[in-house]
């Protein structure tokens, strides 16, 4: 499929992205934890909703805009903290930047990125910047990050908490192909001088694993919250207590994550997730939901591919939603303007999924617009029994 291919849809820019990328690149971006369990779970839980429409409302207009961590943004889609972009496009997270910032959009920096703190605002500074920082054993590297974030105009920190130990550390088989090395790449936010052994040499890996901090701890969390003034948002939570002891520690976000399926394989679908999380603070301490609402945001990331996916989202209840495989595709398929795309291709479809929900802004997505398949389960295998006669 060419750039000029008639593309609608997100699946269609994943298979523009499929053939134009190396094989090592895609085998990177699509990898998922054992059989992928997890990933397919993760697409499918999204269909297991069905939609209740409401009908003859005045939607001629929609309003997709969306306030997270107290900024506005065009659209309740932002990019997640992915790595290694150099793979799908030379000028790399850059890129992505420009994508995002054409959108009026935030996109996560991740630290695994190609480029500095610095260059990737810079690249688009209009965009809305945040900062996914590793935990490192020395706090006056952690230190010097999150000034350097702060007087570059990011806005908010994100801590990933999903994954205790790195890929470089302990994937039996690695994640990222030795092929992959032929490609220019480094890591100038992990480590300040590059040194001297071939980039993914057990070498190298060696001197990653020597600088990162694992497993961290809440302890770490704690230090964070007291050493930024930035929000910050925790990445992977799954479990209602860990969010709850984030929201005791003044953690701003919770984004409910399974790293796309690429950490602990068995664990929930994310959307699936995000009703633990709410139900079990709302069974465990009822008047507390609200405080919950009002001290941290509840994102979700993990399958989203299409408008629908994200209007069922904010309906369960996250504020925003972010995407990881698709931004990258996008970059594959066309660059800045791929992820321009991708995310133009979303709010499409959002829009009309609001209009045919009767949604004409983000707060008339409630809950009460879903319902869940298992309502119907009964008469559904009743009717697949009959069918056979
Ligand atoms: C190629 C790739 C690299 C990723 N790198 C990181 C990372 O460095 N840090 C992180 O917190 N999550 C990382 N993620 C997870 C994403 O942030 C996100 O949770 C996930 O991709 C969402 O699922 P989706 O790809 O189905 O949208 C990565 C995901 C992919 C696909
Ligand atoms: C070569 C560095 C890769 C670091 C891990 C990135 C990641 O989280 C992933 O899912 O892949």
């Amino acid at each position: 499929m060419s750039t000029s291919a008639l593309i609608t849809s997100i699946a269609d820019v994943g298979k523009s992205a499929r053939e134009k990328l190396p094989n090592y690149a895609w085998a990177y971006y699509s990898w998922t934890s054992a059989d992928g369990k997890t990933y397919q779970d993760n697409l499918e839980a999204f269909r297991r909703y069905r939609l209740i429409p409401r009908n003859l409302r005045d939607v001629s207009i929609r309003d997709t805009s969306v306030t997270v961590l107290g900024t506005r943004l065009d659209i309740p889609v932002a990019i997640g903290p992915t790595a290694l972009h150099r793979l799908a496009h030379p000028e790399a997270e850059l890129a992505t930047a420009k994508g995002a910032a054409a959108m009026n959009t935030a996109m996560v920096l991740g630290s695994f990125a190609n480029h500095s703190i610095e260059e990737f605002a810079e690249a688009a500074p209009s965009g809305i910047h945040w900062f996914y920082m590793l935990f490192y054993k020395d706090r006056r590297h952690m230190k010097r990050q999150l000034d350097r974030a702060e007087r570059a105009g990011y806005t908010a920190i994100f801590l990933t908490v999903d994954q205790p130990f790195f890929p470089f550390s302990v994937d039996k088989s690695p994640r990222v192909s030795p092929r992959a090395y032929t490609v220019p790449l480094s890591f100038p936010n992990v480590i300040d001088v590059e040194p001297p052994h071939a980039f993914g040499s057990t070498e190298y890996r060696a001197c990653l694993t020597a600088v990162v901090k694992e497993p961290p701890t809440w302890e770490d969390v704690e230090w964070v919250r007291e050493n930024t003034r930035l929000p910050v948002v925790l990445k992977g939570v799954l479990s209602a207590e860990d969010a709850r002891m984030a929201v005791e520690r003044g953690v701003n976000g919770i984004l409910v994550s399974n790293h796309g399926g690429r950490e602990q394989d068995g664990v929930p679908a994310t959307n699936c997730s995000r009703l633990c999380v709410c139900e079990s603070l709302l069974t465990s301490c009822p008047t507390s939901s609200a405080r919950f609402d009002g001290k941290a945001e509840v994102y979700v990331d993990g399958g989203v591919r299409t408008g629908t996916d994200v209007l069922k989202a904010l309906a369960l209840g996250a504020r925003c939603v972010f995407i990881g495989r698709p931004a990258l595709w996008g970059l594959a398929h066309n660059g800045a303007e791929g992820v321009q795309q991708i995310l133009q291709i979303l709010t499409d479809e959002l829009s009309l999924a609001m209009a045919r929900t009767g949604c004409a802004k983000i707060s008339d997505i409630q809950p009460s617009l879903l319902v869940h398949q298992s309502y119907y389960g009964i008469p559904a295998v009743r009717a697949v029994q009959m069918s056979k006669y």
